[in-house]
């Protein structure tokens, strides 16, 4: 062995040897295996090149973080797919400050500043929002859109349909899906089986959103089952996106390729398929113009915009693509805020009376409006502070630094680096929101100086990537949290128990079971 790596006799140097080391040569050697190591080589040569300038020499080489992240994205989904990115990476906060770097070129910033110098700025989203290109890498929507310019004239299509009085033309709908809720939640009261709020919340903003988006339930409520495991399958699917912004090479070549378009196979399952067959009816059947859901103001967008020959901007892709972001985005979110909602509020009883004592002072009965609901302080400071305790968004948002670079605090960041805004690291900062930062407490909104913190409290994001949807989630919240503190008691089947969550592209908490008790007014 020690004559065939001899480099001399590979040489050819030592005369004596030649013939032995032409021999190893010729049969453990061969031209192509050779050129395949020196390859090989460069590669290894090359990379750790690059990690070493990517450790020591790049102009964030400074900014303190988990050593492994300075040079591999590979650590920042690590921790996405453990889904407890957002307390890593408040501890990393807490541990070095505002600037942690979480990627080779990523900072993530917790300066309060940040919120307005990155986020309500109007900076390039950076490049993993372009997963989001539905129904393939082609098609950009607004949320995909990188630049604000671009996003902003996308979202001028839309976003009519996502104001408040449009969306409480659908109040009567969104009643009537709440009370198929209401009447589960009668049922395990009588029957006395514990609930799985994760469930039935999900199955409940999934038919709201059926409802609002083109006044068509899902079905889960009527059937109380998740039809063709839509919402199981939908954790997995929202873990692979939440990773593969970051490969989008990779996504473009699997499930975002135009093949799997032109063959129509969705990966998406039965809220897409349901949405997009939707969609196609209403374009079959046009309406008489009087309904108020949001299909029906695209379409007529899309109708305007295509009388108006070349010089009509919206094509039907976005059309298409608003109703997958929005049934995408708008589930799994507000039935986290509302788990949250009962999980914070029956560890703290009190605020659970307090919140049943105004609602029954307020003299609401029956169904609850959005309107009465908004005239309820304390209660909506509950359904704040479980947004900001357990903010449903949990990926930091992520910005590029324009030219000449941004200054945050004491620090000047270069051109070309991503700046992201955790939306957990910023509802969690003591600085911001005193030492009892990480504690629910409703009575934080009620305090002197209160109205000064809304500008960071940011569950939907801030700015001009901000949830659009955000409406929507809060005539939800609204009325149905009214009614749970009003009409039922939650207790946990082990009161001790802890819930479970992932935090992959939003935070989805299970296995909570509880049981619930309709309360009984006695007149
Ligand atoms: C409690 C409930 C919700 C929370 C906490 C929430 C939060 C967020 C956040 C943080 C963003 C990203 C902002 C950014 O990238 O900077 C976002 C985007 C988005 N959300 Fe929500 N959201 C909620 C409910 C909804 C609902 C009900 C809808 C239904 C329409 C919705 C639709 C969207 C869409 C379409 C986007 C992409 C933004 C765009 O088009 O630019 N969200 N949301």
């Amino acid at each position: 062995m020690s004559v065939i790596f001899d480099p001399k006799a590979l040489l050819g140097e030592n005369r004596t040897q030649a013939p032995q080391a032409t021999q190893a040569w010729s049969v453990h050697f061969s031209p192509t295996k050779s050129l395949s190591l020196q390859v090989f080589g460069l590669v290894v040569v090359g990379l750790l090149t690059l990690c070493v300038w990517r450790r020591y020499f790049s102009p964030i080489s400074d900014i303190p973080g988990p050593f492994a992240a300075s040079f591999t994205r590979l650590w920042h989904i690590k921790r996405i797919l453990n889904g407890k990115q957002n307390l890593d990476l408040i501890s990393l906060h807490d541990k070095h400050g505002y600037f942690v770097r979480i990627a080779p070129n990523e900072v993530s910033v917790s300066h309060p500043s940040a919120v307005r110098k990155i986020l309500a700025a109007p900076l390039h989203k950076g490049s993993w929002y372009k997963v989001i290109a539905f129904p393939d890498g082609r098609f950009a929507n607004p949320m995909s859109e990188t630049d604000p310019a671009i996003k902003n004239e996308l979202s001028r299509h839309l976003a009519p349909a996502y104001t408040l009085p449009n969306l409480l033309r659908s109040e009567p709908n969104i009643t009537q899906t709440l009370s198929l809720l209401f009447s589960w939640l009668d049922q395990h009261s009588t029957s006395g089986a514990p609930i799985d709020l994760d469930k039935f919340f999900t199955f409940a903003t999934s038919d709201v959103i059926g409802e609002v988006l083109f006044s068509k339930q899902f079905g889960f409520l009527q059937t109380g089952t998740d039809i063709d495991n839509t919402i199981s399958n939908s954790h997995p699917q929202a873990a692979y996106v939440s990773i593969a912004g970051f490969f989008r090479w990779f996504h473009v070549l699997f499930l975002s390729n135009p093949l799997i378009t032109w063959l129509g196979v969705t990966p998406w399952g039965h809220l897409i398929n349901t949405a997009v067959a939707a969609i196609k009816e209403r374009q079959r059947n046009h309406d008489d113009g009087r309904s108020c859901d949001a299909l029906s103001h695209w379409l007529r967008v899309l109708e305007q915009h295509k009388q108006m020959g070349p010089d009509g901007k919206m094509q039907e892709h976005e059309v298409h693509s608003a109703a997958f972001n929005a049934v995408a985005a708008g589930n799994e979110t507000v039935a986290a805020a509302l788990q949250a909602f009962v999980y914070y509020m029956i560890r703290h009883p009190d605020a659970w009376t307090r919140a049943r004592e105004e609602v029954d002072a307020a003299g609401v009965a029956g169904e609850v409006s959005y309107a009465e609901a908004q005239k309820l302080p304390f209660l909506q400071a509950c359904i704040k502070e479980a947004l900001r305790i357990f903010g449903p968004a949990s990926m930091g948002l992520p910005r590029v630094v324009p030219k000449g670079g941004l200054t945050i605090g004491d620090r000047t960041l270069p051109e070309g680096t991503t700046v992201s805004v955790n939306i957990w690291v910023i509802h969690y900062s003591k600085e911001i929101w005193g030492e009892d930062a990480r504690e629910f407490n409703p009575d934080r909104w009620f305090r002197e100086g209160a109205a000064g913190l809304e500008k960071y409290f940011i569950p939907w994001g801030m700015g001009y990537a901000s949830c659009p949807g955000q409406n929507i989630a809060k005539i939800e919240l609204s009325k149905i949290c009214a009614t749970l503190v009003r009409d039922y008691e939650f207790t946990q089947v082990d009161p001790k128990q802890e819930w479970t969550w992932k935090a992959n592209f939003t935070v989805t908490p299970e296995n909570w079971p509880c049981y619930v008790k309709k309360r009984v007014v006695v007149e």
